[in-house]
């Protein structure tokens, strides 16, 4: 067993990638990016530990999909992300690389571990062939270098180096402005960083999202509360009586939640926005979907169609059918047609019948974000 942590940082935002799927999450088939990564990085090696830095949207998430590696919470930034890593290493020393390099060579790796022990940093690098201009003067290109992950760091003297307000855009930077020793190795084209969205060609070797379809099913139920403001699918229905909730009660959207998240593996709404927390008393449910859409996307996946039935002995549904179906489909990002609204009442029977209140029964159905074919 090598002394060696591998660190894989998985926790940005993929701003500058600008696809509403985060590059962690693109599908190689059926497994995401993030994973596909580690999992190859990990298979070149005898790491003593795997950690997964993950964004903390994602953890939860993240944990779902393989128990061999252990997950932290990353930070705001790069630098962050590794300091929290960090507070989990306890080898000599640590290998970390970026997600967004997705298809490093195992001869990097072989080589970087060779040379453990020859400098407090070992980084990949690439020489540069072009002519390079600074602020519109020509430089000499021999002194320029492209600086790539993994880089292998005695733990120590990393931890220390980031024991600073400076931010480094990489562990080298940190550990030379701290005096620590650099050691240079060949790095590759192969492990080009994704960073633009029009860079996924720079992916060749990675297979396409499987055509899979998820599904998921949501169910959820709300009394009437009289002198409430009634919220159904995110409209307003003219109606001197609510639903008594924690939230503004819209049993639609709560159900559709589950639904989505049902459909996407990623457990329940409670996990999501707990009825005990006190940030969401009162809460528009529109502000909870949005938050559960983009979720769904950044992800990996797209909205296929909804079927939603309300279960309403009162109020009349089908007057608001059609305003309830834009307002969903405007939620969702999905065409109306791709929205199906439906209403029955219980036949007076059971609470419902009763007019005591509303039950709302779900249905979603998503498909991987097919990244290769965009
Ligand atoms: N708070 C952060 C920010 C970045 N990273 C990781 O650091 C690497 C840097 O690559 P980059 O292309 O900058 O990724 P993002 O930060 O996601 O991209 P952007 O800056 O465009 O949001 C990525 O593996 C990213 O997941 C991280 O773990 N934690
Ligand atoms: C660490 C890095 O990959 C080295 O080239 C790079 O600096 C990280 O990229 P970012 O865009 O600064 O996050």
């Amino acid at each position: 067993m090598q002394n060696v942590t591998l660190i894989v940082l998985c926790a940005g935002n993929s701003s500058r990638f600008k696809h509403n799927t985060k590059k962690q999450w693109l599908r190689i088939e059926n497994e995401p990016l993030w994973l596909n990564v580690t999992r190859k990085l990990s298979s070149y090696s005898n790491f003593e530990k795997v950690i997964v830095c993950s964004h903390k949207n994602e953890l939860n998430y993240m944990k779902n999909f393989c128990d061999d590696f252990t997950f932290i919470e990353g930070g705001s930034t790069r630098q962050e992300s590794i300091v929290n890593s960090l507070k989990e290493v306890t080898t000599s020393h640590v290998m970390i690389s970026d997600v967004a390099r997705a298809c490093i060579p195992k001869s990097v790796i072989i080589e970087l571990l060779e040379n453990k022990d020859n400098a407090d940093c070992i980084v990949p690098v690439l020489n540069v062939s072009d002519t390079v201009v600074y602020e519109d003067k020509t430089i000499n290109r021999e002194k320029v270098k492209l600086i790539q992950t993994p880089q292998l760091s005695n733990t120590k003297i990393l931890k220390e180096s980031l024991n600073t307000k400076i931010e480094y855009t990489d562990d080298s930077s940190a550990i030379k402005a701290g005096n620590g020793s650099i050691k240079y190795i060949k790095g590759s084209i192969e492990s080009k960083k994704l960073t633009f969205g029009d860079e996924l060609d720079s992916l060749p070797s990675l297979k396409a999202p499987s055509n899979n379809f998820f599904t998921g099913t949501g169910f959820d139920i709300h009394q009437f509360e009289d002198k409430r403001d009634m919220f159904l699918g995110g409209i307003k229905l003219p109606t001197d009586y609510g639903f008594k909730a924690h939230s503004d009660g819209d049993v639609l959207i709560h159900s559709l939640i589950d639904a989505l998240l049902g459909a996407s593996g990623a457990g329940d709404i409670g996990e999501f926005f707990p009825d005990t927390s006190a940030e969401f008393k009162d809460i528009d449910s529109k502000i909870l979907l949005k938050n559960i859409v983009e979720f769904i996307y950044n992800v990996g996946y797209e909205i296929v169609n909804v079927d939603l039935t309300i279960i309403a002995q009162i109020p009349k549904i089908n007057p608001h059918k059609n305003e309830i179906k834009n307002s969903i489909s405007k939620l969702l990002g999905i065409e109306k047609p791709f929205v199906n609204i439906k209403a029955t009442t219980a036949e007076k029977m059971g609470f419902i019948g009763r007019s005591e209140g509303v039950a709302v029964q779900s249905i979603a159905t998503l498909k991987y974000y097919d990244w290769k074919n965009k």
